[in-house]
């Protein structure tokens, strides 16, 4: 029995049917009304609505969650385009920045460095017996918002809710992790109220020699369980060391790429430019700039280009300007692939003058740093395409590289558009537009939904380009006949279908599928396979509730009160 990221019980939950309340001895400890979920749905849309800040939102449904599981997932499944912005980007973001100020309940599980040589025993404290996933997170690089150090609990916590919401992970058996390696932002460590240990980071070779421990820990306790490793300042060491030893994958490297890969995959075809004309320049050249330009890298590549052909369609520019071999300063070694060589000696310290000396057709912005595409570039743009690309994918809002509405604008309506973070729709001459979010949540449900359930050994970089495929497969004609590059979020759960059932046949194909049996099936069976698996929340029966009844406990409410 367990609780963490929910708890299976339901106290006191009105729709408990007049036998449920009886068996388990609970009559008279709630109104006497049985309700519907969507009764209890709609009171708790009211209850959001009468809340006046994103903070005391997300804080309801946090309590809800934690509270309630069963309603709190019934509630964002059916209304995934309003609730995903208030449990994840933007306003995650906000929660993250306030995380020692609105805690009220344990929600994860957090490894102190102090904790170093005892990881084992640690995990121990977690209540559930089964783990099928874990998100972890360091907290150097929340977001677009920089080192919140332990107060990025909020991302795991995020991430775990959507797995669940988005490709029907059990919620029982998500567990959100954050290492406590200290922090480097003086903000909190002059807080009084500040949750993490007070220390500086130690160095990135002890927070790898911690990792090591706990990759070792959390295998030894859930075998095989699936590790997606989130918004960490530095994540490639990880990535490289754990890839083919575990069944791990980096969200913000892998995911990231894979999404925009499957967005890109119709938005090239939009744009009518073909894919050997194409030139991308990205705001950024960091983890996820990076992971995204490898992705792409491959599809040029699958479309008969060579690998230094397909390198050179990227320019990367970071903090210092165009990512060069000759600039003078020391590059990290993930941007030397894209390190470009062809600038005769010229330095371009400036988006704007690297866009005037490329005259690229696609701009991706995964650069922490809102606003830096300008009226100016977008101009630009526009008059040296039909219909440009433009990507402004940093989160959460505040850090986009520009607004939908002023890519609309500057553009008069001919760019195809994807952000980071949900924007509102936007009316040009009259046709209402809805942007598209090119966000990993599209795709890393379903990687993990494929991983778990085909028990594969790794996660192959094969399997993340069949997420992007099965991602770009699942845009349906209605949706390309409104020129969206992504599916309707409202369909997330039939679009984790497809993915999954894509990292498991490219599991499949790698061999490193544990569960065979799944080979045997072709793929309308295999997506019944998957949907049955998915957690889907309904109303409780007798049944339902006895299940969930440990052996010897007369009521699950005085059984739950005082745990934790
Ligand atoms: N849409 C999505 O699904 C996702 C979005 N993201 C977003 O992408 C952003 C970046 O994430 P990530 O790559 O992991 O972060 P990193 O810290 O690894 O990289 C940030 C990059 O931006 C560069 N940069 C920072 N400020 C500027 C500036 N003013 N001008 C030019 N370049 C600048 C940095 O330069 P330098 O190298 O010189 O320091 C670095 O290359 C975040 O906002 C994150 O929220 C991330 C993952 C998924
Ligand atoms: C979406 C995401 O993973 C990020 O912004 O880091
Ligand atoms: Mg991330």
């Amino acid at each position: 029995m367990s609780r963490g990221s929910g708890s299976p019980f339901r106290p006191y939950d009105t729709s408990f049917t007049n036998d449920v309340r009886k068996a388990l001895g609970i009559r008279g400890l709630m109104p006497p009304v049985v309700e519907s979920f969507e009764l209890q749905k709609n009171r708790c849309l009211e209850q959001i609505a009468m809340k006046t800040t994103s903070i005391d939102k997300y804080m309801y449904l946090s309590n809800l969650r934690n509270t309630n599981t069963d309603l709190f997932y019934r509630l964002l499944i059916d209304n995934m385009r309003e609730i995903t912005p208030l449990v994840y980007t933007p306003v995650v973001g906000e929660a993250c920045q306030k995380w020692s100020h609105i805690y009220t309940q344990p929600e994860g599980l957090y490894l102190s460095w102090s904790d170093r040589g005892n990881l084992r025993n640690v995990l121990e404290n977690w209540p559930a017996e089964e783990v099928d996933i874990v998100v972890v997170t360091d907290g150097s690089r929340i977001l677009g918002l920089g080192d919140l150090g332990v107060n990025g609990m909020g991302i795991p916590v995020g991430k775990l809710a959507l797995y669940v919401g988005c490709a029907g992970i059990d919620p029982r058996k998500t567990l959100p992790i954050t290492i406590d390696m200290g922090t480097n932002n003086e903000g909190n460590l002059g807080d009084p109220m500040y949750l993490g240990t007070k220390m500086h980071r130690v160095t990135e070779e002890d927070e790898l020699e911690f990792l090591d421990e706990m990759m070792i820990a959390l295998n030894d306790r859930w075998p095989g369980l699936v590790v997606q490793f989130e918004d960490f300042k530095n994540p490639f060491p990880s990535l490289e060391r754990y890839k083919n030893t575990y069944t791990a994958f980096n969200d913000d490297i892998q995911g990231t790429g894979a999404v925009i890969l499957g967005g890109v995959m119709s938005g090239f075809g939009r744009s009518g430019i073909p894919l050997a004309e194409q030139r991308l320049v990205f705001m950024g050249a960091g983890s996820a700039a990076v992971g995204v330009a490898k992705q792409i890298v491959e599809l040029f590549i699958k479309n008969g280009m060579t690998e230094d052909e397909a390198r050179r369609k990227f320019w990367l520019v970071d903090s210092k300007g165009l990512v060069t071999n000759d600039r003078g300063d020391h590059l990290a070694e993930h941007k030397l692939f894209f390190s470009r060589d062809d600038n005769s000696g010229q330095q371009f310290a400036s988006l704007e003058e690297v866009v005037d000396y490329v005259k690229p057709t696609a701009l991706m912005g995964l650069c922490t740093t809102g606003g830096v595409f300008t009226e100016s570039i977008i101009k630009k743009m526009a008059a040296m395409n039909e219909h440009p690309l433009i990507f402004p994918l940093s989160n959460p809002v505040h850090k986009s590289e520009c607004t939908f509405e002023q890519a609309m604008k500057w553009t008069d309506g001919k760019v195809i558009f994807a952000s980071g973070s949900p924007f509102p729709a936007y009316t040009h001459n009259g046709v209402e537009h809805i942007p598209g979010q090119g966000n990993n949540m599209y795709v890393f449900p379903g990687i993990g939904l494929g991983a778990i359930l085909c028990q594969s050994t790794h996660i192959s970089q094969d399997m993340i380009y069949a997420s992007a495929a099965g991602l770009a497969k699942s845009v349906n004609d209605e949706e390309k006949a409104k020129g969206w590059l992504y599916p309707d979020l409202r369909r997330i759960r039939e679009v984790s279908v497809v993915v999954a059932r894509e990292v498991i046949r490219a599991a499949q194909a790698g061999n490193l599928d544990r569960k065979k049996n799944l080979q045997r099936l072709n793929d309308a069976e295999l997506d019944e396979f998957i949907k049955k698996a998915m957690y889907d929340p309904c109303e409780p029966s007798s049944s339902h509730i006895a299940s969930r009844v440990p052996s010897g406990s007369s009521s699950p409410v005085s059984e739950e009160r005082g745990r934790f």
